[in-house]
């Protein structure tokens, strides 16, 4: 397979501890996946779907204990407690490595160990970087095959280079008292135990391409970021790139494939998806911040996507889809889940397997974290740059939540330290895309509380240093929420599609076409400068002057919670944020 020693070393001592009853390498070759998608229907792991309506398409079902991220499991384990930060769990590396080996000894005896190379980013690109994952999922094997690129080339690629992450993933015996998902950033080094679910397993993802290389970037002076990238095309056929971090289940995968409304698609805009979870940032030759998806694939949340809410998402889901917790449609072998249509099975199995009866049961039949697992280039709205190995140049950064109040529609920020405070302060109701309460609001800076892999304060500092270097070709950096809601809790805004009228909003500023109105948290549109042409019987200037309010006593409370949040990071926290956070209690004040 290779000949890099620093590999083979690892590999070994791997073996030696994992005790599995055979190796097999991953290739990337398309019947060697196949053999193993038909392994895991024969076995059950996975459920061959009707291959007519839905070609190469499979269910998984995990564990009912095991479907989401579990973050009081995580672990970031630092030399130094305070390297990790308030914003982590930490345990010494030593102690953890102590605690897991045990866990791991012989735990593949009866198991094949599958060791997957892969790279995140495009190969070859000089901003992508190697990892290995062993694990003993096909599950995993298969997912990571869509999520990332596998296989020889990534071999090849890394050569005798000693630059890779080492990944070790073991489901053992699915015990959830022992499950541990831990992150050495000063030896490269991933070990996650007794879970089978996405976030925690398919270690490409959250563990390397946000927690191990923000702390890289951090190093080497580049950004890793839970951000979707886009592209907007203007009707002269020029296309603005627009990264945005949500925090996860607010929207980053609709914002991504978003179909513009009819009158703007008359005139000629288009969205182009780069990336729908993650962006890897590095400062390009020209001095501008460039983008690149370090991700081959979509792990997106699957209720609430239908033919009018995502479109794009649900045409990619059409083939060589791996569906996770969805329903199964005994009739026709297709699956459903709450939010596709009005029109659940009767006959059916929900998510758990159990028979499920759509039209009479008050269960839900699929999992509200439920996901689809599918190849990036079958989207339909794909960028054509979207592997382009430098990236592409970013004009915007979003950063938002999910907020029933106070936080308006969209808002700009000063400049970039301003910005950079606005997602040090950004917060968002929790969702079920991690295991907890679901609706409490939390402070989540970036939308990196759970991925960045060391000490928060730093984190900002790092934010501030790539401005200081970025200077007049910095981005702008805004502020948006879809999730306003009204006295009845019904959301205000149409959102979805109609976020094009507000990405239109933030490119006009950027090209300093259009005014705003500078407030107390910073620049705010005009009521006539965002387009409702076409939904003006949903969206009024009454409706749109409410979305853009900002009440002060609201603000304060948040004043309040922000400097609760912060207390931990004592002098970590830049004084350049604290300095913000008074100038914004001033500016309520008076
Ligand atoms: N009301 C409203 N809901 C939205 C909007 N955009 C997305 N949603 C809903 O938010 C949920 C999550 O959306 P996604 O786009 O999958 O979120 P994500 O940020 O990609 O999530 P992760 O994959 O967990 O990181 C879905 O149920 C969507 O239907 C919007 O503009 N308005
Ligand atoms: O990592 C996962 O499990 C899914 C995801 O994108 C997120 O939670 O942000
Ligand atoms: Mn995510």
């Amino acid at each position: 397979m290779t000949n890099n020693k620093y590999v083979l070393n690892w590999i070994n001592e791997m073996t030696e501890l994992l005790e599995p009853k055979g190796v097999m390498w991953i290739t990337g070759e398309e019947n060697q996946l196949e053999s193993l998608k038909a392994e895991a229907i024969k076995t059950g792991e996975l459920i061959l779907l009707n291959q007519e309506l839905l070609p190469g398409c499979t269910l998984h079902r995990s564990a009912v204990n095991d479907v989401a991220r579990v973050e009081d499991r995580t672990f970031i384990c630092t030399s130094e407690k305070d390297e990790a930060g308030p914003n982590n769990n930490w345990m010494a590396p030593q102690k953890m490595y102590s605690m897991l080996t045990p866990l791991f000894n012989g735990v593949m005896k009866d198991r094949t160990m599958y060791v997957i190379p892969y790279s995140m980013g495009p190969v070859g690109s000089k901003y992508s970087r190697i990892g290995f994952e062993i694990t003993d999922s096909i599950y995993v094997v298969l997912n990571m095959a869509i999520m990332t690129r596998v296989g020889d080339v990534v071999l090849k690629a890394l050569g005798d280079s000693k630059d890779f992450v080492k990944g070790l993933h073991s489901t053992a015996e699915l015990d959830d008292k022992n499950r541990y998902i831990a992150h050495f950033p000063e030896d490269d080094t991933i070990w996650s135990v007794n879970s089978g679910y996405g976030g925690n397993v398919l270690l490409g993802k959250k563990c390397f391409a946000l927690r191990i290389a923000s702390y890289l970037g951090r190093k080497e002076g580049w950004m890793a970021e839970h951000m979707l990238i886009l592209g907007v095309e203007n009707p002269e056929g020029e296309v603005k790139y627009i990264a945005a971090a949500f925090p996860s289940a607010c929207g980053k995968t609709n914002l991504a494939m978003l179909v513009p409304p009819e009158v703007y698609r008359k005139k000629g805009y288009k969205i182009w998806t780069v990336g729908d979870d993650i962006a890897w940032m590095n400062i390009g030759e020209d001095g501008r911040l460039y983008a690149i998806n370090p991700e081959a694939g979509f792990f997106g949340v699957v209720p609430g996507t239908n033919e009018k809410s995502n479109p794009n998402a649900l045409e990619t889901t059409k083939k060589d889809t791996i569906f996770t917790n969805v329903a199964l449609n005994l009739d026709d072998n297709t699956v459903w889940w709450e939010g596709l249509n009005d029109n659940p099975p009767e006959n059916a199995e929900d998510w758990k397997g159990n028979h499920w009866n759509g039209k009479k049961s008050s269960e839900r039949g699929a999992h509200p974290n439920s996901r689809f697992t599918a190849a990036a280039k079958n989207c339909p709205c794909i960028s054509p740059n979207w592997e382009d190995p430098k990236g592409v140049p970013i004009s915007a950064i979003l950063f938002g939540g999910r907020r029933a109040k106070t936080a308006p529609l969209v808002y700009e920020s000063r400049d970039w330290q301003h910005g950079t405070f606005l997602g040090a302060t950004m917060a968002s109701e929790t969702t079920a895309a991690r295991t907890g309460d679901v609706g409490v609001i939390r402070r989540d800076p970036m939308a990196m509380l759970p991925f960045c892999g060391y000490n928060m304060g730093d984190y900002f500092g790092h934010w501030l240093e790539m401005g200081d270097k970025l200077k007049d070709k910095a981005p702008k950096i805004f502020h948006v929420n879809w999730f306003r809601v009204d006295e009845n809790g019904k959301y205000m805004w149409p959102g979805f599609g109609d976020n094009m009228r507000v990405l239109d909003w933030i490119l006009n500023r950027c090209e300093n076409k259009v005014d705003a109105d500078e407030i107390s948290i910073g620049y705010v549109p005009k009521v006539e400068d965002i387009n409702t042409e076409g939904i003006e019987d949903k969206v009024s200037p009454e409706l749109l002057r409410e979305l853009l309010e900002v009440k002060p006593e609201e603000w304060l409370a948040d004043v309040e919670n922000i400097k609760e949040f912060f207390e931990p990071f004592g002098d970590r926290l830049p004084k350049e944020i604290s300095y913000e956070l008074e100038k914004l209690e001033e500016n309520l004040k008076n």
